[in-house]
């Protein structure tokens, strides 16, 4: 089993409580591959790191839940092999001695349609969508983002969000070959097929919650398989409305850090609200033997993520943001 990164600031409190993360495990029963741009994908042995992930956070024996980022299955499993991969992943998580939250990534969609999908992941749904939050503890709240609620894969070719997904994608990525990114500047560069948006309705449900929130006094971790921050991920990556999401989320004080997976190297940084993302390092990525899992310890003040081998330890400081935009007021002047 992998060995801890120790984090160089030692806090000296006990955790509020922690809970277990992993993402893009991607297990498929095929040979060992790469991924378009050559990098190494371990198909078989992603599922060995995500059974060491299990039996660490049980044998620690304080994690309070798990977060799975995103991705269980890949898009190159056999389809008619889907539905076991699915349940053998699936399995694997419910090995651990607690509830697990999941949420959808793209080759989750490649495998089976949603209406199959969420009850197997024990997603609560509204006709599909899959964004949810859960209340750990009064002071804290975390909200699961549907990354794929507008999007060309997932949802029947006539239903309206498939229509709508097709349509943003033709006015913006010029290739045919709608994953690829050429001639694309920048940013734009995420208007790709793998990616997706959060839709209208789940914008204003996001808003309610963090009004819910704010006036609850908690803390928010927001999640979603695709990143939100340019900072922290390749800009392939990107959720398609990053930008309209954080607006809504720059409104409130209440979100201390987003969690994301999809881009598989990993990333973090602190946006101009002093908000955390951190976006995991994927399990699929690990040679056998190695690991990318870890658990986060919750205090009052941060988060503090303890990762194994490659999955990169990280302190994410909460900022009180009223002070956090003062000081950025005076460095300016
Ligand atoms: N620079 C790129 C990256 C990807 N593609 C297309 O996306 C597909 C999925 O990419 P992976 O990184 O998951 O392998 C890939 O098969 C390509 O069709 C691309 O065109 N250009
Ligand atoms: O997990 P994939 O295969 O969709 O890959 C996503 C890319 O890494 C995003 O840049």
């Amino acid at each position: 089993m992998g060995s801890a990164n120790v984090l160089a600031s030692a806090h000296g409190k006990q955790p509020l409580f922690s809970f277990g993360v992993i993402s893009d495990v991607q297990y498929a029963d095929i040979p060992d591959g790469r991924s378009f741009l050559g990098v190494p994908r371990y198909y078989r042995h992603s599922i060995v790191v995500l059974k060491r992930a299990v039996q660490m956070w049980n044998d620690q024996k304080n994690h309070k839940f798990v977060i799975n980022l995103g991705d269980i299955v890949d898009g190159f499993c056999p389809k008619d092999q889907s539905l076991n991969a699915v349940t053998k992943v699936v399995e694997e998580f419910e090995k651990f001695n607690g509830p697990v939250y999941h949420m959808i990534g793209n080759h989750c969609l490649y495998n089976l349609p949603r209406k199959q999908l969420l009850p197997l992941l024990k997603i609560p749904s509204i006709d599909g969508r899959a964004y949810y939050d859960f209340s750990p503890t009064p002071e804290f709240r975390f909200v699961v983002l549907d990354g794929y609620d507008i999007s060309a894969i997932g949802w029947p070719q006539d239903h309206p969000s498939a229509i709508e997904a097709l349509k943003f994608l033709q006015e913006r990525n010029p290739n045919t070959e709608k994953n690829s990114p050429v001639g694309l500047e920048g940013l734009e560069r995420r208007f790709l097929m793998f990616n997706g948006a959060v839709g209208k309705e789940q914008l204003e449900w996001l808003d309610g919650i963090l009004q819910e929130a704010t006036e609850l006094k908690q803390n928010v971790v927001v999640c979603c398989h695709l990143p939100l921050d340019p900072g922290a991920s390749s800009k392939e990556a990107l959720l398609w409305n990053y930008d309209e999401v954080m607006r809504v989320i720059h409104r409130y004080n209440c979100v201390k850090v987003c969690l994301a997976g999809h881009d598989h190297k990993g990333g973090h940084s602190i946006d101009s609200h002093g908000v955390q993302h951190r976006v995991l390092e994927a399990a699929l990525e690990c040679p056998p033997g190695t690991d990318a899992y870890g658990y986060i310890d919750v205090y009052d003040d941060k988060l503090s993520l303890i990762g194994f081998d490659r999955m990169v330890s990280t302190d994410m400081q909460f900022n009180p943001q009223s002070d956090f935009r003062e000081k950025q007021h005076q460095i300016r002047l």
